[in-house]
């Protein structure tokens, strides 16, 4: 709701998410970061007890939000799905328990935002390499430009991070 002063929106109202998804999720962690341009945050995901569903958002700037579908009983096993999140499409994606998520930042800033389900178990995160070939993901930052976490540089190969998925 646009006035003189500004905006408001509700960013999250269970009723609605519940109207839209016929889910009935119980979030309990929000998670903020930001970010620079040419940053690339992912793919990661935790499993086992720990495994977490996502409501995505990016609060300031623009995003290329990528998902990869990790659970091998679905057909979609081994797809990935990519987005534009923007401060301006006001978009959400919620992203199911057993997906691997990364995000690239397009704009010269990121704030991103999200809701979670689990609450955060390092030992339970599983990295799944950016860049495999499997995917194909154009992530729309030159090789050049892109600023990855020392962990986000040696995530394992799909293969190898369904592996772990389920040994956990
Ligand atoms: C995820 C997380 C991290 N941390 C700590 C651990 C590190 O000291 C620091 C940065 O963690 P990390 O480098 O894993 O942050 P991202 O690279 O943004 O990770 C996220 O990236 C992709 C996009 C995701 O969807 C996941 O939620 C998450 O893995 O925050 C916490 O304290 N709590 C948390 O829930």
């Amino acid at each position: 709701m646009g006035d003189s002063r500004g905006y408001f929106y509700e960013t999250f109202n269970e009723a609605h998410f519940k109207k839209h998804t016929g889910l009935d999720i119980h979030f309990v962690q929000d998670n903020q970061s930001l970010s620079k341009y040419g940053v690339l945050r992912g793919l990661h995901m935790q499993g086992g007890a720990f495994a977490q569903a996502k409501l995505v958002r990016c609060f300031k700037g623009q995003v290329l939000d990528v998902v990869v579908d990790m659970r091998k009983d679905q057909p979609t096993f081994g797809k990935s799905y990519s987005i534009l999140l923007s401060e301006e499409n006001h978009t959400q994606l919620f992203i199911p328990r057993g997906f691997a998520h990364g995000f690239s930042v397009l704009s010269d800033e990121a704030v991103f935002v999200y809701k979670c389900d689990n609450f955060y178990h390092r030992e339970s995160e599983i990295g799944v390499a950016y860049n495999d070939p499997q995917f194909k993901i154009d992530w729309k930052i030159p090789e050049a430009e892109r600023i990855l976490s020392e962990k986000d540089q040696n995530n394992p190969a799909f293969a190898e991070a369904v592996k772990q998925l389920y040994a956990l």
